[in-house]
């Protein structure tokens, strides 16, 4: 089935095993579920969102036409799991993942890191370079489409975007998004200070290509799905001018704000040497107006108590990027705690390329991973995050540091249809689940007696052995808002 004939059809419903985790340690399984997504675009308010969730379904087509008796049955379609295998569950619709923190313009380094950098040499010699050249818009074409692509085939149906200080360059990011269909907050980064002089702009240009920037998406890009997300790199590279100036911005039109905080011990000591001022590296963005229920800090790995507490008070978000904190040695973030300290607005972020894998699959392992490493060198078991508060964190965590949890990260009633469709058995699959180990959609265990002995796997099981065995070769399907943008 193509694009075009699916937006003919007024109404979706899919049909099958539902899966999310609607609280942090929460795992919803819901079985033989309708779940109906309104498609006609005469109707703006319900287009792509949830209507209806049915569970313990027999007839998806005729719970749709029991939900709207005037809807024809040629403009509804009716979307099952892509295979059927025999009532066992092998295959499952899970939330889009949220990646609350990429450098798409980094996407060339990918994987490209330097065994000795740490985070400032590391700018200096591998990203800078790599993010002025894409001021050759050719090049910037190349690499977005790229991206982009590949975030979408890793599961990422929203993304929050670093391009780079190019404003040209950042417009045909926002086109791509568009093109492919992925929900996107992009950002032109801007920075006056401590740059290298290839890569750097004036307060005043920062201030202005920004404004066009904004102006650009909201007024002729004119896509829902994308929205424009104030990007000040971090405190170094910016003056006090400049994180005045776009914080108003911010403020005025309401928009996002994305910067990075306390990832480094060098990085932290120089923004104490540049902002004596400032009672924290976290208090330099409150005091120059970035701070807010909209504002989403990137690592935040190092902070003090009073810090935590600001950032509590503002209600801003934490993007956790553990593959990027490992592989520069930065540091061990402590989301356990961070949530018994009261922040709960905490997702996950690739960091490409500091972090050298885009798919948040990939960052949600390496979160379970560090958070054990914690669990050791501190004795303490509760340092531990499980398969299911990690996933947590790649959906619904994302949402909230997006402020978007009444949007997105679960599928709810009024929600936008931002969806994966999982097979653990699809063709290039290298997960090995045996027979015996898949339990039956009714729950029966295997007639074999020899088995007795064994725990009848369930579906925890099921889902274990995705989070861990699981790549991109077992996203089947991908939809963002109803829209079917990978097949
Ligand atoms: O991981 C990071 N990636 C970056 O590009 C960056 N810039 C400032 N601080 C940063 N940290
Ligand atoms: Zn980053």
């Amino acid at each position: 089935m193509t694009f075009s004939d699916e937006v003919k059809k007024t109404f979706i419903t899919f049909y099958g095993t539902f899966v999310d985790t609607p609280e942090f340690g929460s795992l919803r399984i819901r079985k033989d579920t309708a779940v109906g997504v309104c498609m006609d675009v005469s109707i703006p308010d319900k287009f792509g969102k949830i209507q209806f969730i049915v569970e313990d379904c027999k007839d998806p087509l005729k719970i749709t036409l029991q939900y709207d008796s005037s809807l024809i049955e040629e403009n509804i379609q009716i979307v099952v799991h892509s295979t059927n295998y025999d009532n066992h569950i092998n295959t499952f619709f899970f939330p889009g993942f949220i990646d609350t923190h990429i450098h798409a313009s980094q996407y060339p380094n990918c994987g490209i890191l330097g065994n000795d950098s740490t985070l400032l040499d590391w700018l200096n010699k591998y990203t800078f370079p790599t993010e002025a050249a894409l001021s050759h818009l050719p090049y910037a074409e190349k690499v977005y489409d790229k991206v982009v692509s590949r975030t979408l085939a890793n599961g990422t149906t929203t993304a929050t975007y670093f391009t780079t200080i190019d404003l040209e360059a950042s417009k045909i990011m926002a086109k791509t998004c568009v093109m492919h269909g992925q929900r996107a907050l992009i950002g032109k980064v801007c920075m006056d200070s401590n740059s290298p002089d290839y890569y750097i702009e004036t307060c005043k240009e920062s201030v202005s290509s920004l404004v066009e920037f904004v102006d650009y998406i909201e007024n002729e890009l004119c896509e829902p799905l994308i929205q424009p997300i104030v990007t000040p790199r971090f405190a170094p590279s910016c003056s006090r001018n400049l994180m005045e100036k776009i914080g108003n911005l911010a403020k005025d039109k309401s928009l996002h704000i994305q910067t990075h905080l306390s990832e480094n011990f060098n990085e932290i000591n120089w923004v104490k040497e540049l902002f004596p001022e400032c009672e924290s590296y976290t208090d330099v963005y409150n005091k120059y107006g970035l701070l807010n229920h909209r504002t989403i800090l990137a690592h935040s790995i190092h902070l003090t108590a009073e810090e935590i507490d600001l950032i509590k008070l503002k209600q801003s978000g934490i993007a956790h990027c553990p593959i990027s904190n490992t592989s520069l040695t930065s540091g061990e973030c402590p989301i356990k705690q961070m949530y018994t300290d009261g922040i709960e607005k905490i997702g996950l972020g690739t960091d490409v390329s500091a972090g050298y894998s885009c798919s948040i699959l990939e960052s949600a392992k390496a979160a379970f991973s560090v958070s054990r490493h914690l669990a050791i060198k501190k004795e303490n078991q509760d340092a531990k995050l499980s398969v299911n508060e990690c996933l947590y964190l790649a959906t619904m965590g994302g949402a909230k540091v997006l402020d978007m949890e009444k949007q997105i990260g679960s599928f709810e009633i009024g929600k936008s249809f931002d969806c994966q469709e999982i097979d653990l058995r699809s063709p290039t699959s290298t997960i090995d689940i045996f027979e015996w180990q898949v339990p039956t959609l009714s729950g029966t265990k295997p007639k074999i007696t020899q088995l007795n002995k064994l725990e009848a796997f369930d579906i925890n099981d099921v889902i274990s052995k995705w989070f861990f065995n699981a790549d991109d070769r077992n996203v089947v399907k991908v939809w963002v808002n109803g829209h079917n943008v990978k097949n």
